[in-house]
């Protein structure tokens, strides 16, 4: 019998960021373990026109949760979805709710956040850090509260090379940002914010520092703990292989990859490309849940779950792993065949955005705007290339993290434990990993039916038919204009063709004399 599982038995656990990829994976893993736990709270806000009912409906009645509904039938019986903005003062959370969340919460799951790099400060700082000093204020007045377990990224501090299992302090105290956030005008928060994030890339990984030093100084006597993923990956294995709902991360350059419009990148090949499976996360996350509440360590411990130390592997490895699948598995409606290239400076990068990025795109809008149709690619290709500009920070760096708290806690766990809450990193491999990622995106992002897999192929050979015909057409023409313009280019043409004309003529005597 899982003690893990036993210990969330009619426990009563509060959930932010429950409708995100990953709180959908921790509840469901809660309930699917734990079947017998007395509610989930989720909190949850009204979005694109629908009530939290809707969309705790649409939640349950995914793919997702199929299993659970097996093991538990009652889920949405145990599904409390409580109205809530993060943004809001308290939460916009009524009284009654409230009342029920103070007296009845026995571990609470932070996962809310804004994951947005270009996200403005105030907004990062708001649902980074005002809203995670709030919900410790909300757990601090909770009678029957055992944990508070608090996400956070491997990223939090990205501007280090080595990163500890410690939180690192940050030059301004958070509770002056948060206060200054109050007061200041856009304008003004515009000007000081890169000298705040100094050399981190973005809003997000700063405010996700500051949240952790929130966390710790403002934990009081709760017993808190911290978990830091790195890039959040779709599953490795539960409930099934290949599940991932959004684009962030890789899934979203495995798409523009995938369908030819992103044919090359600027990335450090051998840098380590540290992603980690979302359940492996979950299981660390559970596991840590039931640690900080039954063994209550003295100080806030910080889990890493993070891949690059025990398994790593490269983004070049991760490319053709990527690549080879897509031969295998190509996604449909391509618009250029799947390529991976990378390059390391600014001046190719920036070469091959012209010429293989924005120039097709350009030629594809031509060809929309004579068949009398809206063209589309080139705007759609310069937005491709601002979000990979955004993430190029990442790709292009390799950090080393400290594991010792997770190698710690799986060591203590039971056996049982350790299988049904794995989240060791070394039993991964990647090659499995990658090839059910990329058919997770093609099936449940991209809504791909497999049947489709022979036209695809069959559209990949005519791209590479057009392909090689396009580029004969434009050397041919290049050819043509440097013999019209230049003696030089005409003197090489009078060579190649009388060499040629010499060499079968070589041929044909030869084999003449033979007969
Ligand atoms: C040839 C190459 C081959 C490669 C081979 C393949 C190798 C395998 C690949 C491995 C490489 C992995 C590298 C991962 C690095 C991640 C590091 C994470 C580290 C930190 C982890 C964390 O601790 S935290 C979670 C991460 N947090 C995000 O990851 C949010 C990012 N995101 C945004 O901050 C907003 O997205 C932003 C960008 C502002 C735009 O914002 P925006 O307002 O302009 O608009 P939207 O957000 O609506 O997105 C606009 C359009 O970009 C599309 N898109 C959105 N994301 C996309 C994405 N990742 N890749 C592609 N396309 C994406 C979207 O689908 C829209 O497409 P469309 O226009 O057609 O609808
Ligand atoms: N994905 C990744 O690669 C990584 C993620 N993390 C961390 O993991 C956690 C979860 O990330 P992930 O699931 O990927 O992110 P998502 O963007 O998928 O989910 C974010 C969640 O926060 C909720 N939320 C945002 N704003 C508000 C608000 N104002 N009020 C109420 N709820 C709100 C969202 O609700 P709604 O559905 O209404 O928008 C959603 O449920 C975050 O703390 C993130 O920093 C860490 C490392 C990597």
């Amino acid at each position: 019998m899982s003690m893990i599982a036993a210990f969330y038995s009619n426990k009563s656990l509060l959930i932010t960021g429950a409708t995100g990829f990953l709180g959908k994976v921790l509840m469901e893993k809660l309930f699917r373990t734990s079947p017998h736990l007395k509610v989930i709270y989720i909190l949850v806000r009204p979005k694109s026109g629908q009530t939290l009912q809707e969309r705790v409906f649409q939640i349950l009645n995914s793919k997702l949760f199929e299993k659970v509904k097996e093991v538990c039938p009652n889920v949405h019986e145990k599904i409390r979805p409580i109205s809530a903005d993060l943004n809001q003062r308290d939460f916009a959370i009524s009284k009654e709710d409230m009342q029920e969340l103070l007296s009845c919460t026995n571990i609470i799951f932070h996962c809310a956040a804004t994951v947005r790099f270009d996200a403005h400060l105030r907004e990062a700082v708001q649902l980074n850090v005002t809203a995670t000093q709030q919900l410790l204020l909300m757990a601090s007045q909770m009678p029957k509260l055992e944990a508070f377990i608090h996400i956070s990224t491997a990223f939090s501090n990205c501007n280090l090379s080595r990163i500890d299992e410690v939180i690192y302090p940050c030059p301004v105290e958070p509770r002056k940002i948060i206060d200054s956030m109050e007061w200041l005008d856009d304008s003004i928060i515009d000007e000081i914010t890169p000298k705040l994030i100094g050399d981190r890339p973005n809003t997000y990984t700063y405010t996700k520092a500051l949240g952790e030093i929130v966390v710790q100084q403002e934990s009081g006597n709760l017993n808190v703990a911290i978990v830091r993923p790195s890039i959040v990956g779709a599953t490795w294995q539960e409930p099934f292989p290949g599940w991932v709902d959004n684009v962030n991360g890789p899934s979203g350059l495995i798409i523009a990859t995938g369908k030819g419009f992103l044919r090359s990148i600027k990335a450090t090949p051998m840098a380590v490309a540290d992603v980690i499976p979302v359940d492996t996360v979950v299981n660390l996350t559970i596991a840590v849940g039931w640690y900080t509440a039954v063994h209550r360590p003295k100080s806030t411990l910080i889990y890493h779950s993070t891949s690059g130390n025990l398994n790593p592997c490269n983004w070049h490895k991760m490319g053709l792993h990527v690549l080879a699948t897509m031969e295998k598995i190509p996604f449909e409606s391509a618009f250029r065949r799947p390529n991976a290239d990378f390059t390391t400076n600014n001046f190719t990068t920036q070469y091959w955005n012209a010429v293989s990025h924005r120039a097709p795109a350009i030629i594809y809008d031509f060809y929309l705007r004579l068949t009398g149709r809206k063209p589309r690619m080139l705007k759609l290709m310069n937005r491709l290339l601002r979000t990979i500009s955004m993430l190029e920070y990442f790709i292009n760096h390799s950090w080393e993290w400290s594991t010792n708290n997770t190698e710690m806690l799986l060591s203590e766990l039971s056996p049982e434990d350790q299988r049904v809450f794995n989240f060791d990193v070394r039993q991964l491999n990647w090659l499995e990993y990658i090839e059910n990622y990329v058919l997770g995106v093609k099936k449940y992002l991209l809504k791909e039916d497999l049947a489709g897999i022979p036209k695809a192929k069959q559209h990949l050979k005519r791209l590479r038919n057009i392909h090689y015909l396009f580029n004969t057409a434009l050397f041919l023409i290049i050819w043509r204009l440097l013999i019209a313009r230049s003696q030089i280019a005409r003197n090489i043409w009078f060579f190649i063709v009388s060499f040629c004309y010499k060499f079968i003529s070589y041929f044909r005597a030869s084999s003449t004399l033979k007969i």
